[in-house]
């Protein structure tokens, strides 16, 4: 174990804010804690990697700003806020005076009394002012619109307006509430859609806000982001100028983040005021199993969720207060019940202090969960990211997260959940069996001292773009000057082809819609793509769900566990056709995870760059895919089985990155001087180094070819999420000794959605670090030849096969070493033109 401290340093990124006034609280409680959690474990399997102390701070108040009428301010106090936070009270005038503006700070820091301030002031000072909530999710919208009832203030009139809405209250909204609490669905497909209801409403809108903005992020952000432009036509259309106040987590670069989901500049807050207690974050790496083996007989490591579980009881046991946060709603189940079980071998009465939290759960239910955490009732809760988001649980003693919940910007929302000015608190981040979560240990500073990342969305994919432009003129007829703000000439590209197909009417005087249905019904922003799968209980007929038509065949195929609510069912089958997934309960020990084959067609080059025998690329691709069996899995990681299926083909047309080895380059890899980028080759390169502190390279000959290229291909998905905001699910890749559009060695590395998303274009632009990662990644983990921690995929279609982990660090070495070689010396060659490479 090592340890490091940053206390004074000023160098945390979370908010990117400088940490001004530290407080020199000690970590002792902290450390006891995490003296507990390690307890009885031998020095030899000790699973923390790294320790880390973070500084606390003080807050910094102000007064209440001059324009905010007093019975505002007297509802507020009496709310529990005696004084803002500077940054508070800077947001909230930007955007009384008129500027859009974003907070992104950190978790608990008022974020909310940045709209609320001037919202509130605007609706009790004009009695025709109108305003716009709009959360990512009904529970969290629910919630802010309880805060604000709450206050109590006179003639605001706060209503809700969502799926939950019933029917009898939503023309009293419509017609009588100034402040409307939503969602992007809503305003989509019930608001936008017919405007002409809303028109007093609208004509009055001063305010729009747009809380946990980062979770528009891909296929779904790029959807909000048109989206958001829609609203602003229509409310120009009456006579409506609203100012957006958009909330975030802490996110790199918000103002241009807010610029691209608005489509307008914004003012940023980010130095975050609140105050802070120190914290220590842990670092842990669960143990390699001896009894059991997984895919291919490759080691396993104990599950997350499980050495969540033991961690989360010795917790209790000290009686910390401690959120576990777990990846799957199944998996907070699993944990909360790991840890009872554990809790009552030492003492009955604790068992009871434990539970489980996650969406599906009814509101008074998370509500009394709450309610009992604050009170001290419940100590240790294991949840799902439910609880990440906006709801108002904070200072508590300490925080577990299972599994890198996917980006730095939900890393530190999670953990912010532990601690509170003055005292001290634990976080404990434990690895998952995954190429990522064994880089993030073994590298601290990837997690502790990066900036958060930007958002990524891109609102010029063409396959959003079209049923975006088809609602926008659906609503009002679209101006040829009003394209700017959907794209510029992609939006002009797009409408020709909308007029083409004869969706679209192209009249002197703009784009009209031609069809007497409302397109919005028809567009689904979530980025499904299509027709939902319903998931439907054979017995009863009862829909449980809906999933994705392109991910139908790898989560709804024939024998698959189906997870609901905590419920487990098992397909029995699967009808493309009529859209219908059968299912009936049942929960069986094991798990299931699909095997696809894949192949890919470069349908067009943008970027191409050459570095000696080595190409990069980022264009247009075909991937077609077909799932031809399952594997069960025991929730230990051990493989029962692998089943086979019958299912049909599909096509995707989507964003890729890739890399081509030319044949020379391989040949000539016989010798790789391990010195050229400082890094030792540890367990996985393989190769003997000489005198001269070179390696011999395993050599790559045809043969190893396939599986280095493979392994390459997964540890690189595995990684991309450090550098693009997704997850390893939404992303894709295919490699090949040989391919036939490129004729070289080719590994890819795709977008998982039509038209793609930005992964790969983030991918694209940071491909030296991403891959020196993927290297790292590969070379620190200890096992022999390769395991879920570093070549291995949970998802790969060949079921893992053939894999070469050696291999890959040589293929990673030679993209490299070529890369840095020629991009030091400026041989790089960008080429920017568009190429199509096959018909
Ligand atoms: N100036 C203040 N002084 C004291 N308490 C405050 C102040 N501003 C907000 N609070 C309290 O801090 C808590 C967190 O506020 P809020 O929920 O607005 O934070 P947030 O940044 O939106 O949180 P999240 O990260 O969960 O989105 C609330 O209980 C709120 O009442």
């Amino acid at each position: 174990m090592w340890h490091r401290s940053l206390s004074g340093v000023g160098r945390h990124s979370e908010g990117c804010a400088i940490l001004e006034q530290m407080n020199e609280a000690s970590t002792t409680r902290a450390r006891r804690l995490l003296a507990r959690a390690t307890a009885g474990i031998p020095e030899r399997r000790d699973p923390v990697t790294h320790v880390a102390d973070l500084p606390g701070r003080d807050a910094e108040v102000t007064e209440w700003p001059s324009w905010s009428p007093a019975e505002v301010v007297t509802a507020l106090r009496s709310g529990g806020v005696d004084r803002p936070w500077t940054h508070q009270t800077t947001g909230a005038t930007a955007a009384w005076e008129g500027s859009d503006v974003i907070v992104a700070t950190g978790t608990a820091s008022g974020k909310s009394l940045v709209y609320q301030l001037p919202v509130l002031s605007t609706l009790v000072t004009d009695s025709s002012a109108t305003a716009l909530y709009l959360a990512p999710t009904k529970a969290l919208g629910a919630d802010q619109l309880g805060a604000v009832t709450d206050l109590d203030l006179d003639g605001v009139r706060a209503a809700s307006y969502d799926g939950d809405t019933p029917r009898e209250e939503r023309d009293w909204v419509r017609k009588h509430a100034r402040w409307v609490f939503s969602n992007p669905d809503m305003l989509h497909r019930g608001i936008l859609s017919g405007h002409a209801r809303w028109a007093a409403f609208f004509r009055n809108l001063r305010y729009v806000v747009v809380d946990e903005c980062h979770s528009y992020r891909g296929v779904f952000g790029s959807h909000v982001a048109l989206l958001l432009r829609r609203l602003q036509r229509v409310a120009r259309h009456y006579g409506a100028a609203p100012v957006f106040v958009l909330a975030s987590a802490t996110t790199a670069e918000p103002a241009e983040f807010a610029a691209r989901l608005t489509g307008r500049p914004a003012t940023a807050v980010t130095d975050d005021t609140s105050p802070r207690g120190p914290r220590t974050v842990a670092l842990w790496e669960p143990p390699l199993l001896d009894e059991l083996t997984g895919e291919n007989g490759a080691p396993v490591r104990r599950s997350a969720g499980a050495e969540a579980a033991r961690i989360l009881a010795e917790l209790v046991i000290e009686g910390a207060r401690t959120l576990a946060f777990v990846r799957s709603r199944h998996g907070a189940e699993l944990t909360s019940l790991g840890a009872k079980r554990i809790l009552a071998e030492v003492d009955p009465a604790l068992e009871e202090t434990v539970a489980a939290y996650r969406a599906g759960y009814l509101p008074e239910e998370r509500r009394r969960l709450e309610a009992d955490l604050m009170a001290r009732r419940l100590l240790g809760v294991a949840t799902t990211n439910a609880l990440e988001l906006g709801v108002d649980i904070s200072g508590l003693d300490a925080a577990v997260l299972a599994g890198y919940p996917g980006t730095l910007a939900s890393f530190w929302q999670q953990s912010g959940r532990a601690g509170r000015a003055g005292d001290d608190a634990l976080v404990v981040f434990v690895a998952r069996d995954d190429p990522l979560d064994t880089y993030l240990v073994h590298h601290p500073e990837a997690l502790l001292d990066r900036p958060v990342e930007t958002t990524v969305l891109d609102p010029v994919n063409p396959y959003v773009l079209a049923p975006q432009l088809a609602c926008a003129a659906a609503e009002v007829p679209l101006k040829a000057g009003e394209l700017d703000a959907f794209g510029g000439d992609e939006a002009r590209a797009v409408l020709e082809s909308l007029v083409a197909d004869g969706v679209l009417r192209r009249r002197p005087s703009g784009w009209y819609w031609t069809s007497r249905d409302r397109p919005q019904f028809d567009v689904d922003i979530r980025g499904s793509g299509g027709e939902q799968v319903a998931v439907v209980e054979a017995e009863t007929s009862r829909l449980l769900g809906t999933v994705d038509p392109s991910s139908a065949c790898t989560t709804v195929h024939p024998g698959a566990v189906y997870l609901h609510q905590g419920s487990s069912y098992v397909v029995d089958e699967l009808d493309l056709q009529t859209g219908l997934a059968l299912v009936h309960a049942e929960d069986p020990e094991w798990n299931t995870s699909p095997r696809e084959v894949i192949d890919i067609e470069v349908l067009a080059t943008h970027q191409k760059q050459h570095f000696g025998g080595v190409t990069v690329c980022l264009g247009d691709v075909a991937v077609t895919s077909r799932v031809v069996g399952y594997l069960r899995r025991l929730p230990s990681g051990e493989v029962l089985d692998q089943v086979a299926l019958d299912l049909p083909e599909e096509e995707l047309r989507t964003r890729a990155v890739w890399y081509t080895i030319n044949d020379e380059l391989l040949q000539s890899a016989a010798c790789v001087d391990t010195e050229a980028d400082g890094a030792g080759a540890g367990a996985g390169a393989g190769g003997v180094e000489d005198a001269a502190g070179r390696r011999e390279a395993p050599g790559l000959g045809s043969a190893r070819l396939p599986g280095a290229l493979h392994a390459a291909e997964h540890a690189a998905i595995g990684l991309l999420p450090l550098f693009a905001t997704c997850d390893r699910w939404d992303i894709g890749g295919v490699s090949t000794a040989l391919h036939a559009d490129t004729g070289e060695a080719t590994v890819f590395v795709h977008d998982g959605h039509p038209g793609g998303a930005g992964f790969a274009d983030r991918g694209f632009a940071a491909l030296v670090p991403w891959l020196a990662a993927t290297r790292e990644a590969i070379v620190s983990c200890e096992c022999p030849a390769g395991c879920p921690s570093c070549v291995q995929s949970p998802k790969c279609g060949n079921g893992n096969e053939p894999l070469d982990k050696a291999g890959a660090v040589t293929v990673l070495d030679i993209v490299l070493g070529a890369m840095r070689r020629d991009g030091a010396h400026g041989h790089g060659v960008v080429q920017a033109a568009d190429e199509a490479t096959a018909g």
